[in-house]
């Protein structure tokens, strides 16, 4: 879709579209005029459940519950903690139990888990959710592929789960996958994104997470399926949820934020992909959402640097560098600021090897260095006073 202009702004707060788009002769113009950005927007952190559900390598569940503790601790009013899925099926949520159970629970902060079906829903309460959340979507593919059930099927089992939930007055949070596009099916439906959004809505979700799974989403795109979706649902309801795996994802918040949504979802460090959507990389990183939040002056409740912290920590913990622009630029920054050895050329190559990559860790990393040590082979690391240098070859 061509679309000739993309926002104009018409007085300090007020933004109007001006969208035209060529393929369809329509201009976004008649769709909405945007109202003023929301002076709250809740971010939903999914980086312990969606960043890590894809990881190869078994993370411990000390060091889930030190992640999803550490994001509590930043100010964060929601974090989803783990899934209760098959353990054959997602192998890194098979700690589901030990690890809500581990966790501290801060009151005000919500730790929903994903639950595909009753089953999965029993094991949560049982182990001390009081909010779950339920996953379904708008590509019959994907979700055979995903839960191994077809989008009727699927509405079925969460009909369940809702029914069970409302007579444990346990909050569900509904997700639709492959808003924008599928990774199986060569074109996603509007209409039927709008029809899950709708269904899930009415089996009790209080809010509506729209999941661009594989990340190709773009800012007109995105107006357009929220134009449709809200036409069906409060807009109050709706969550949006971005991978960033073409790069768009802060483009689709800002779209989003300027229609009104005020909850978005979130991935620490850009930890994340659906190990169903092949290809797809990380969720859109808090950091970088806060980043520009701030600018906007639209409050979220977060404390920055503590988020930083703990992005450095898992990144560490992980083997590599944050996904996050705003992460690693303003770590970079800090270390220039307090070492005068700290070298200023940061390369950032993860998937090029050969390139010497480096990036920064604030001495306040709680994690050890024979950790990371264990992990990376060629480590070398340079120490000054104040922080420490990584750097791989
Ligand atoms: C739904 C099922 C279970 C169906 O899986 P299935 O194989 O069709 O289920 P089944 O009923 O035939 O059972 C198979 C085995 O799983 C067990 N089982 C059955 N249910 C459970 C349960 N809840 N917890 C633990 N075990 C369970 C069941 O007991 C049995 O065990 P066995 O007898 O072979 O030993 C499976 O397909 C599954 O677990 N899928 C989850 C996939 C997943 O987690 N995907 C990632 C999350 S979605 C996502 O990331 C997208 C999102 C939300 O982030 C938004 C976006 O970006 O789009």
């Amino acid at each position: 879709m061509n679309l000739s202009r993309l926002f104009a702004t018409t007085s300090k707060n007020v933004i109007h579209s001006r969208f035209i788009s060529k393929s369809t002769g329509s201009t976004l113009s008649q769709m909405k005029v945007f109202g003023p950005f929301p002076e709250y927007v809740k971010i939903v952190e999914v980086g312990p459940r969606d960043g890590l559900q894809n990881e190869k390598q078994i993370v411990q569940a000390k060091d889930k519950i030190q992640l999803i503790n550490s994001l509590s601790a930043t100010g964060l009013s929601v974090v989803e903690a783990t899934s209760f899925v098959s353990p054959k099926w997602i192998p890194q949520m098979a700690d589901n139990t030990q690890v809500l159970r581990g966790i501290t629970q801060l009151e005000g902060v919500s730790y929903p888990c994903l639950t595909p079906n009753l089953r999965g829903f029993e094991a949560a309460y049982e182990a001390g959710a009081k909010e779950v959340a339920i996953f379904a979507a708008a590509s019959e593919t994907f979700s055979k592929k995903n839960i191994n059930a077809t989008i009727e099927e699927s509405l079925a089992r969460y009909k369940d789960v809702c029914d069970a939930a409302k007579d444990k007055n346990i909050k569900v949070r509904g997700y639709v996958s492959c808003v924008l596009g599928c990774p199986y099916e060569t074109t996603t439906s509007i209409d039927k994104v709008v029809e899950v959004s709708k269904k899930l809505y009415d089996l009790g979700c209080y809010e509506i997470s729209l999941g661009d799974t594989i990340g190709v989403g773009t800012p007109g795109a995105t107006f357009k399926l929220l134009q449709a979706v809200s036409s069906q649902i409060p807009l109050s309801a709706i969550a949006v949820h971005f991978h960033d795996t073409y790069g768009q994802a802060l483009a689709n918040i800002l779209t989003s934020l300027q229609y009104g949504v005020n909850v978005v979802d979130s991935s620490v460090s850009g930890l994340g992909g659906c190990p169903y959507a092949k290809g797809a990389t990380g969720n859109v990183a808090t950091e970088d959402v806060l980043y520009m939040m701030k600018d906007l002056g639209i409050n979220c409740n977060v404390d920055m640097d503590k988020l930083m912290e703990t992005s450095l920590w898992i990144s560490k913990l992980l083997g590599r560098s944050p996904s996050s622009k705003v992460s690693l630029a303003l770590s970079h920054k800090t270390n220039n600021n307090n070492t005068a050895t700290t070298t200023t050329t940061t390369k950032l190559a993860e998937n090029s090897p050969q390139q010497k990559q480096q990036f920064f860790i604030p001495t306040s990393c709680p994690i050890q260095d024979e950790t990371l040590k264990s992990k990376t082979p060629n480590f070398e690391q340079q120490k000054s006073s104040s922080s420490s240098s990584l750097v791989f070859n």
